[in-house]
């Protein structure tokens, strides 16, 4: 395969992607209630007026969540494709995967509350 870059190539990884991105949207309910919550934090960061600083921060948080579902997906459609009977190997890589979601939507809820809670306070008052 030529490294050279080609703008034809990008397009279609690109394509590629998006079909991924609808397809998982489609199927994975969790990956959708992430994607409510994330509209939800968009309006509230307008809504109490973040910083560029802490609104970054927000973008960050938010991508984390759902990179994490969205391989968390892969992982477990690949683990299906390969041994779709019971298997202890099989059960801890999954476990492992929904246990790094599991983390990062933690971390994600903490930061929320460390930028939310202020700015909701000071604007209700
Ligand atoms: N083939 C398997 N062998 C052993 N345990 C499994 C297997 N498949 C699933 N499990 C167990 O069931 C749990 C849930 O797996 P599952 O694939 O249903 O994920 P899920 O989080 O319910 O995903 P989704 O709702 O997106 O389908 C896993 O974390 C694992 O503990």
């Amino acid at each position: 395969m030529s490294s050279r870059f080609s703008i034809s190539r990008f397009r279609k990884s690109l394509c590629y992607a998006w079909a991924g991105l609808k397809t998982a949207l489609r199927s994975e309910q969790n990956l959708r209630f992430h994607l409510i919550a994330t509209v939800a934090a968009m309006i509230l960061s307008f809504v109490v007026s973040l910083s560029r600083v802490e609104f970054a921060l927000i973008i960050i948080c938010i991508g984390l969540v759902l990179v994490a579902e969205l391989v968390n997906t892969a992982i477990e459609k690949l683990c299906d494709k390969i041994a779709p009977s019971l298997d202890e190997q099989i059960k801890l890589i999954k476990d492992l995967s929904a246990a790094a979601v599991l983390l990062a939507a933690i971390t994600a809820f903490i930061c929320g509350l460390i930028i939310f809670l202020p700015r909701i306070f000071s604007f209700l008052s």
